[in-house]
């Protein structure tokens, strides 16, 4: 098993679906133990470079180093043991059950016969009391209702485990206090000294549970440190082209139009 918690490392990353580059020269690197909010506005390749750094996509330049080794290198299964990814999209067949969905988490720590172990049982238990969907587990997913639906994927990539947890958009559906549980999860698993990654919209979010914020802007990387240093009026005018003033409470960050 991988040693607990490594860092995940962005060397001059270019990439693009077509011709044109989308991503251009990233470098970045995620420390174990530490939060890292993707912002950027939309189309700006979140999560084309969430999907870099889980294998799905390769680079057409530079690299991406999981604890250290080459990723190009890993075999999908041994990457899947290090790396989850909560994504956007849900790709989950309707009709399976909570419980059987969690427990897909654990397939790339299974041999071919996919016999559960006891240490299997326990990460789908435990996720699914983390991610608050032990109540659902008998329900068919595609009769949960949006945010239901999200944590029950959440408890999936919970399960799955590894050294490094990547959320696209992961308080999508979420009532407050789901988000709240869920980034304070993600926050025991950086604790916990895990690399974790996640894609938000909301600045106030990224300002409370994030350690640092990298910013995302025409391809390239924008800006990344504190909040309080990524996060200014001009970046906001440059960045998403609106005209706002921050209110500061502690560490949360709100932007409000300027009428
Ligand atoms: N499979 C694909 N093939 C071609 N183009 C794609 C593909 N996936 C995404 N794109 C394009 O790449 C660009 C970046 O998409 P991406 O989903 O990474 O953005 P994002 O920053 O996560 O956006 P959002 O905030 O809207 O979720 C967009 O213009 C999108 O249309």
């Amino acid at each position: 098993m991988a040693a607990r918690g490594c860092p995940v490392i962005l060397e001059r990353l270019s990439f693009g679906y077509g011709r044109g580059r989308l991503l251009e020269d990233i470098s970045l690197s995620v420390r174990r133990g530490e939060v890292l909010a993707l912002v950027g506005p939309n189309g700006s390749g979140k999560s084309t470079l969430l999907r870099l750094m889980a294998g799905l996509l390769q680079p057409v330049a530079g690299r991406v180093l999981i604890c250290g080794e080459n990723a190009a290198r890993l075999s999908r299964r041994a990457y899947a043991r290090r790396v989850a990814l909560l994504s956007q999209q849900g790709g989950a067949p309707g009709a399976i059950r909570v419980r059987d969905l969690v427990a897909m988490g654990r397939f790339p720590h299974q041999g071919w016969l996919r016999r559960a172990s006891a240490a299997d049982r326990a990460a789908v238990a435990q996720a699914m009391e983390d991610a608050e969907v032990a109540a659902l587990a008998g329900r068919p997913v595609n009769t949960l209702s949006g945010g239901q639906a999200q944590r029950a994927r959440m408890a999936m990539t919970l399960a799955q485990g590894g050294d490094v947890l990547l959320l696209d958009e992961p308080t999508t559906y979420l009532d407050l206090r789901h988000q709240f549980g869920l980034l304070g999860r993600a926050r025991r698993a950086a604790a916990e000294g895990r690399a974790v990654v996640a894609v938000l919209h909301d600045f106030s979010l990224a300002s409370l549970y994030a350690d640092r914020l990298a910013v995302l802007h025409e391809g390239r990387l924008d800006g990344i440190g504190p909040a309080a240093q990524v996060l200014d009026a001009a970046a906001l005018a440059r960045v998403f082209g609106v005209s706002a003033r921050l209110l500061r409470d502690g560490p949360a960050i709100f932007p409000v139009p300027r009428d």
